[in-house]
């Protein structure tokens, strides 16, 4: 996957700081997302990588310069980022567990013609599930729903925190492929801990420490360079792959996601005053 470095990125940061409870948690961070393909926001944990994203959307106080297509958006609340096209996949689903699958997504319709049948055919299996309550789906089909909720809009750019945490080899290979499948739609500044998934997705990579940016570039490059992803990953991408394999993690559980923040910015991503009207409904969901 190659990078479109010569166009508008469509997301330009510049300068960016924020603070959570007294601690610099962003600090000076600037990079650009290109307006196609994904660009991966790598790091360690707790290097800032959910912080960045969280000031990007405004969920936390930020500084800085931040442009969406050439316009300056970094004083915008999150609700107004949301309906300029901002598009937010938090790490945690935040899925609304008592609703169904279809009625997650029409609550989180903000276009007047959402892209019904292109979440239909990204994700089939919420098709069949379609009157399921959320909270009773596995953490991979809820990591569907939370994607296919930012699918629906037209978005200019989507933020996706770290969307295979905690899901099983499987589920993992069935997310980046709706992943790569979405990238051809819309542009993503994606948050991810698995370098198989990177290596298969990202055509750029930031690198995060201690809330900086420490390396941009080429995101095969990176992970190719053994001594470079050792120093700012504390893992190369090989070693990853098979620790990982060893591992096989079991899928994550349903539980539906409850903290203030994700209430909050859950209702932010879903102000569809249009979205209870029956005669809207789609052929699936
Ligand atoms: N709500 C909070 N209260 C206090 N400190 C926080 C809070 N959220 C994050 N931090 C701190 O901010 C720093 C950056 O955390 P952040 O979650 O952004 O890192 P990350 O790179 O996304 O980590 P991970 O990969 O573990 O998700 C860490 O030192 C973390 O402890």
């Amino acid at each position: 996957m190659t990078s479109h470095t010569t166009a508008r990125p469509i997301l330009d940061v510049a300068g960016l700081n924020a603070r959570i409870g007294g601690q610099q948690v962003v600090e000076d961070v600037s990079f650009t997302v290109p307006a196609s393909g994904i660009t991966a926001l790598l790091g360690r944990n707790g290097v800032g990588k959910t912080s960045t994203i969280k000031a990007l959307i405004g969920l936390i106080d930020r500084t800085g310069r931040v442009e969406l297509d050439g316009q300056r958006i970094d004083k915008d609340p999150t609700w107004k980022l949301i309906r300029r096209g901002v598009g937010y996949v938090p790490e945690d689903r935040e899925v609304f567990g008592k609703l169904t699958v279809a009625e997650n997504l029409r609550l989180a319709e903000r276009d007047a013609h959402p892209r019904r049948e292109l979440v239909e055919q990204l994700f089939p299996d919420l098709v069949k599930r379609s009157g399921q309550m959320a909270g009773t789906l596995s953490g991979g089909q809820q990591q569907m729903v939370s994607l296919a909720r930012a699918l629906l809009n037209d978005n200019k750019v989507l933020l996706i925190d770290e969307p295979t945490k905690g899901l099983a080899p499987k589920i993992v290979q069935e997310v980046a492929e709706a992943l790569e499948q979405a990238a051809a739609t819309v542009p993503i500044l994606l948050v991810e801990q698995n370098l198989q998934v990177v290596r298969r997705l990202a055509g750029d990579a930031v690198v995060l420490s201690g809330g900086r940016v420490v390396h941009t570039g080429n995101a095969l490059d990176f992970l190719d360079d053994e001594d470079l992803t050792r120093r700012l990953l504390g893992v190369h991408a090989d070693a990853e792959q098979e620790a990982q394999e060893a591992e096989a993690p079991v899928a994550a559980g349903a539980t539906a996601v409850s903290s203030s923040v994700a209430a909050s910015s859950t209702q932010a991503a879903a102000p569809a005053p249009a979205a209870a009207d029956p005669a809207r409904k789609g052929a699936g969901l």
